[in-house]
């Protein structure tokens, strides 16, 4: 069985990797399962954040890693909180950036609360070869807290195609739609030439 670093600090993110790969033979391991490493996502964009996060571990672990950066991209509020996703309201707190995207929105009319969410994964071997693949998921942003699952911005995107929230998915339905499943499909397309 191949094991596979995912450069992340995030469980909810862990968990869907563990889900979507664990069919493919891959164990998945994170930051979680090393000493401790510091990362600073100082990046303008997703694809910088992922390739900060994954040659520092690469680096650091003399392992291939993959690591993701990822977030919610609203259109009336000009992208935001897009790359600071994590951090829009202080430091990896959900209820206080969904309570504050709440705010922001507070009048916004329906039609206009549309949004996505993006991933980028980069791959990145000690060698730095890297390899980059990249997914979103088109919605729109709800006015009250909806559904128990995911984690981060889920309660309130709902996503347009399914007509439910994010959190009223179960892991297998989200991984279908959402940003992260698309990514990783793309980037496993190309994962052997990778890896190899
Ligand atoms: O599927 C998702 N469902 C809901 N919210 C999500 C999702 N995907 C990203 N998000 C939001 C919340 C997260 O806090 C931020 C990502 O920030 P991002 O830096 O990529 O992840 P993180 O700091 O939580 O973990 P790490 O950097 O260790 O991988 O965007
Ligand atoms: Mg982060």
């Amino acid at each position: 069985m191949k094991t596979i670093v995912i450069a992340t600090k995030n469980a909810g993110k862990a968990s869907e990797y563990q889900k979507m790969l664990a069919p493919l033979g891959i164990k998945v391991k994170t930051l979680a399962d090393f000493s401790p490493i510091s990362i600073d996502e100082n990046g303008a964009t997703f694809e910088e954040n992922a390739t900060i996060k994954a040659e520092t571990a690469a680096k650091e672990l003399r392992l291939p890693v993959m690591a993701d950066d990822s977030g919610l991209v609203v259109d009336a509020l000009n992208g935001a909180p897009g790359v600071y996703s994590a951090r829009y309201a202080g430091d990896h707190d959900d209820a206080a950036n969904n309570a504050k995207l709440l705010k922001n929105l507070a009048n916004v009319p329906d039609e206009q609360r549309t949004a996505h969410f993006h991933t980028t994964i980069v791959g990145v071997k000690p060698d730095g070869t890297k390899l980059v693949a990249n997914g979103r998921v088109d919605g729109h942003i709800l006015r009250q807290l909806t559904g128990e699952n995911g984690f981060g911005y889920d309660p309130l995107f709902y996503v347009d195609e399914l007509g439910k929230s994010m959190a009223q998915l179960t892991a297998e339905q989200k991984n279908q739609i959402s940003h992260r499943g698309k990514a990783l499909r793309s980037f496993m397309k190309q994962f052997n030439d990778w890896w190899e």
